[in-house]
């Protein structure tokens, strides 16, 4: 599917686009320390990175590298101890949920709102009018493939559907940058791939800059425009590929040789020993 970079409007003039479109995020000499029981540890060294507007970058590294930190930190919800994030060309201080939404692990749904009023529930917290709020958290549910499920509450819903509901929430107020912390690990293989799918097509269709964690490198391959690759504790960046495979992504391709190449790629460098 042809990815349009510059969009505007929920209903703009794109056909099947939804929202606004994404913007650039760069991460310059990032460093992080944190201090702790044990003294100081140092979590992240040195990070540049850039993802362009619109593009789908995937982060990998081994465990406690860091990632999650990083995220964080893109995130306005942690404070690096050195270095510059800036969004959209503006610095990321603190929580922006207009300019960036966030994905985590577990869906967190609040257990007593029903799916609907999960994803309205950022709006309801800016006193966005409660007929926009219902408008936009509908178009955000059909887009993750849930019409027909408002009403029901988390524990009437899947897993894969729950996170479907996270991901609306994390769409709902249009920011142009989505951050995605491992959002499909609790999830079975068949779902998860499932949901790998799901996510580009939303993603095709609202254009947004994506930077997706996660510790499968076949799913790293499968999403990303760019691969990040980050070294043990303290987290740096030593590899950066390029994900040549062509658009819209099949599952087919999995078994090719350049898909396997690439994920060869990256496994050689996170096996690396410190
Ligand atoms: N609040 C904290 N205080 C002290 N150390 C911390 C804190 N949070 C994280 N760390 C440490 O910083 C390092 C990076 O943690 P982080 O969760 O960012 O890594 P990660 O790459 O996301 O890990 P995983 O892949 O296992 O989820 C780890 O060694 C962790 O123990």
């Amino acid at each position: 599917m042809q990815h349009v970079a510059n969009m505007s409007g929920v209903t703009g003039a794109v056909p099947g686009r939804v929202g606004g479109a994404g913007a650039s995020v760069e991460v310059a000499g990032v460093s992080h320390v944190y201090s702790g029981r044990d003294g100081q540890v140092p979590a992240l060294e040195d990070i540049d990175l850039s993802v362009g507007a619109g593009r789908f970058t995937v982060i990998v590294g081994p465990s406690g590298c860091g990632k999650t930190s990083l995220l964080m930190m893109m995130a306005g919800l942690r404070r690096q101890t050195e270095g510059t994030i800036l969004c959209a060309g503006r610095p990321i201080l603190d929580p922006d949920p207009e300019r960036v939404g966030v994905v985590f692990q577990e869906a967190s749904l609040f257990p007593w709102q029903t799916a609907i009023e999960n994803i309205e529930f950022p709006l309801a917290l800016r006193h966005v009018p409660a007929a926009e709020r219902r408008r936009r958290a509908e178009s955000m549910l059909k887009l993750v493939g849930l019409d027909g499920f408002a009403g029901r509450y988390p524990h009437e819903l899947s897993g894969g559907m729950k996170q479907r509901v996270s991901i609306a929430r994390g769409l709902v107020q249009d920011p142009p940058v989505l951050l995605m912390d491992e959002p499909f690990a609790a999830l079975d293989e068949q779902t998860r791939m499932t949901m790998g799918h799901e996510l580009l097509r939303i993603w095709s269709q609202t254009s947004k800059t994506v930077v997706f964690i996660t510790h499968s490198l076949t799913e790293a391959v499968y999403l990303a425009d760019e691969v990040l690759v980050m070294s043990a504790r303290p987290g740096r960046i030593i590899d950066r590929i390029e994900v040549d495979l062509p658009r819209p992504r099949t599952y087919e391709m999995m078994a090719t040789d350049r898909f396997g190449r690439l994920r060869e790629r990256i496994w050689q460098q996170i096996r690396k020993p410190d």
